[in-house]
């Protein structure tokens, strides 16, 4: 089932030489199952620090991070690495694939660095995500003899390889057209109507329709904008 996820006050510093600098200040949310969430806000405003924390990336510098009633912070780092790939889906800005390596090994090799799907059935659910996300014909093709918007769909299958009930999404479009990002935002919409939570950070402001909630960062304070 999807997870619920709960900010409470949680907040990220980091230190600047002798400065404590607040890259998110306490922060309170609630984010229910299955919601698809957008966080906004400019270059440098604290979007990737908040999906750090939400994902387990990275650890609340204060208050807590909830995940369906586990709070990450009383995890040690094995617990929490098992949490990431149990739970979390994450796709980068820069796709972030393995150049020397296929586009199904690719998603295969996230199977293989989690071992909840079995092994003998790694192959053929990487495949059959490939499949999913339009790339059944360039599976065996290397990241770079994809394009950008090959390689972010490439990406969201591996994203997806251990069937996670959240997935994270940092800019997924800020590297792509409008064809492209408008391709690989369905894929997301789909991912929804699959009971997925989705959460994708967006420095655009147009485009927000799709979406069930929009939070807004400025400067490191969050704030609601719209259901
Ligand atoms: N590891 C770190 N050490 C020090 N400062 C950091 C670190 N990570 C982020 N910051 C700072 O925290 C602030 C928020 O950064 P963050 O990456 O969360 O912003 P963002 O909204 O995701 O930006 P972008 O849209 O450019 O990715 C920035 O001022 C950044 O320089």
């Amino acid at each position: 089932m999807s997870p619920v996820i709960q900010l409470l006050a949680a907040g990220r510093t980091f230190r600047q030489g002798e400065a404590e600098y607040a890259a998110l200040l306490p922060a309170t949310v609630t984010i229910a199952r299955g919601q698809y969430v957008a966080v906004t806000g400019a270059s440098g405003s604290g979007k990737s620090t908040l999906l750090n924390l939400v994902t387990g990336v990275d650890r609340a510098s204060q208050g807590s991070v909830i995940v369906n009633g586990t709070a990450l912070e009383t995890l040690g780092e094995g617990a929490l690495a098992r949490f990431r790939g149990a739970t979390v889906g994450i796709v980068f800005q820069f796709f972030e694939l393995i150049p020397t390596l296929t586009a199904l090994d690719n998603v295969i090799l996230a199977m293989d660095l989690v071992g909840v799907v079995p092994a003998k059935g790694r192959r053929a659910r990487a495949l059959s995500l490939l499949a999913e996300v339009g790339l059944g014909d360039q599976a065996f093709r290397p990241p770079g003899r994809l394009s950008g918007g090959e390689q972010q769909r490439v990406a969201i299958a591996r994203a997806l390889a251990n069937d996670p009930p959240l997935l994270v999404a940092d800019e997924p479009t800020g590297n792509l057209d409008r064809a492209n990002g408008d391709r690989v935002a369905a894929l997301f919409d789909r991912c929804v109507a699959q009971g997925r939570t989705v959460v994708v950070a967006t420095h655009e402001r147009g485009g927000l329709d799709r979406y069930h909630r929009v939070l807004r960062i400025e400067d490191g304070q969050l704030a609601e904008v719209g259901a």
